[in-house]
């Protein structure tokens, strides 16, 4: 099994540069399967195992692809087929963004429910609400969906019950070549569905509001490849700051874009962590000295989830009590347990956590239970006494580029280790578990309150194309 050590107690310095942002990649990777012809040209794409995994997806459509520094070429003229593989999809969560634009061009799709972190049960009702509004059939089972159009998608008003991001980028995508005028209300806002707006434009669709509540996509007949440049990972960036204020060090965020980062500024300032922003980046300056804060996770512009057990981290070395609620994701606070193993004093009351700051933080053995929890245990081994272990490195490794190196060149004691190939086999298969029990989980609670509502058929055994 991969393994990052980390020994505690180096101050960091210098400059980490910030890769393109996975979250805004993996839709904008989906999107090129919308350009019928040329070449799409994808700048800044981090190297990162869910940007690997979507790009098999793509390949396993028919799309030819190259990946040569950290831009990837994507022909997807001739696609070959509409069904995505089953062990791509059940990797991630992402993957399930080629639906949009599959149904969109092909008029039909077939793909599993989607995987990705365990961190609550993630249903895909609102994505199918707007391909239903739009004119899709839609059936469910085993699970896995089909859905066909037998005309050309027509526009709609969807109302979005939670600003999804995942709901409004399908929906954005598949709108984009509707026929009509499709209105998303209640939009997700972050910076990603930003960004895939502007490619999309770049293309040749007409997405206005993006960044708004309401998004407004006038469909035109096709779409074509271009060239574009991925935004900075706000969640990496946020990632580095809190390193950097976690060990009382000094360090520029190169790439980092502050208007992204606003939530997590303003709390850090309130802990009294010193930000500069400048053009291309933000320096982070701390003494080690921290105070308290509450953090209440919400859709953007509120606190960004994905960066909750981080701040947790940073938190556990204040002074004081903080209260962190989780308002997103039911079931986000599974690092809980893995900094109790540091010697963390925190106590989870439904959606909140009470995070008792000053306790010192003591070297362990631990498990990266997802992601973002992986990042937040390195942060404070970061910080802790003696020598931390921290296990599951294959979340981390679905999107954090190369964070040993970039963490050992701002003068961490870090390194990755990684143990023989039939072993991490044997040990990913084992941890890869868990979240297929929990995407079963999640198709199970998708498929039961989406026929609750529709009366859907069951799929048909056979799919109805190869
Ligand atoms: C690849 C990607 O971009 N992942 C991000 C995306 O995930 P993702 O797009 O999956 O997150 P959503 O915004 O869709 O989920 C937000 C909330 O809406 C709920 N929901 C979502 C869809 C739906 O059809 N029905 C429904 O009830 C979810 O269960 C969750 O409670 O946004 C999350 C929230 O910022 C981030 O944590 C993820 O890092
Ligand atoms: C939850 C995350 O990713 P995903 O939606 O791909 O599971 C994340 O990036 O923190």
């Amino acid at each position: 099994m991969t393994k990052i050590i980390v020994r505690g107690g180096q101050r960091l310095s210098g400059t980490v540069r910030v890769s393109g942002a996975k979250n805004a990649v993996l839709p904008i990777l989906a999107a090129s399967l919308l350009a019928t012809e040329g070449d799409s040209v994808i700048h800044d794409v981090p190297l990162l195992d869910d940007v690997m995994t979507i790009k098999s997806v793509l390949a396993s459509l028919g799309a030819q692809l190259t990946y040569n520094n950290e831009t990837m070429r994507i022909n997807a003229e001739r696609l070959v087929c509409c069904e995505a593989p089953y062990e791509l999809v059940r990797k991630m969560r992402a993957s399930f963004l080629i639906m949009g634009p599959l149904l969109a061009r092909e008029g039909k799709v077939r793909i599993s429910l989607p995987g990705g972190c365990a961190i609550g049960t993630r249903p895909i009702d609102q994505h199918l609400k707007g391909f239903e509004a739009m004119g899709a059939e839609i059936t469910l089972g085993h699970g896995f969906i089909e859905a066909s159009s037998a005309s050309r998608l027509r526009g709609a008003k969807i109302y979005l019950d939670v600003p999804s991001v995942g709901a409004t980028e399908n929906i954005m995508m598949a709108a984009a070549l509707a026929e009509g005028t499709t209105l998303i209300e209640n939009a997700a806002k972050e910076p990603e569905i930003v960004d895939l707006a502007n490619y999309l434009n770049a293309m040749g669709a007409k997405v206005r509001g993006a960044g708004t509540g309401l998004i407004r996509i006038e469909g035109v007949e096709r779409l074509q490849g271009v060239a574009h440049q991925v935004i900075p990972d706000r969640v990496e960036a946020g990632t580095y700051m809190v390193a950097a204020a976690i060990t009382g060090g000094d360090v520029f965020v190169e790439n980092a874009i502050a208007d992204h980062l606003t939530p997590v500024i303003s709390k850090l300032e309130e802990m009294g962590v010193q930000i500069t922003v400048s053009d291309n980046g933000i320096r982070v300056r701390s003494t080690g000295e921290l105070k308290s804060v509450d953090v209440k996770t919400l859709p953007h512009p509120g606190f960004p989830t994905d960066m909750q057990s981080q701040m947790m981290a940073l938190l556990l070395m204040s002074e004081g009590t903080s209260l962190i609620t989780e308002t997103v994701f039911e079931n986000r606070f599974m690092h809980v347990e893995e900094f109790k193993k540091m010697n963390a004093q925190i106590k989870v009351e439904g959606r909140t956590a009470i995070v008792s700051g000053g306790y010192p933080l003591t070297g362990a053995k631990v498990c990266a239970t997802d992601l973002r929890a992986g990042a937040a245990l390195i942060c404070a081994a970061l910080r802790a006494d003696g020598e931390t272990e921290v296990a599951g490195i294959h979340h981390v490794d679905r999107g954090y580029v190369d964070i040993t190196g970039k963490l050992a060149a701002l003068g961490a004691d870090i390194r990755r280790v990684e143990e023989s190939d039939a072993v991490a086999a044997a040990a990913k298969h084992a941890a890869a578990e868990p979240v297929a029990v929990a995407a079963a989980a999640s198709a199970a609670d998708t498929e039961s309150s989406y026929k609750r509502d529709k009366e859907v058929p069951m799929l048909k055994v056979q799919p109805t194309w190869a």
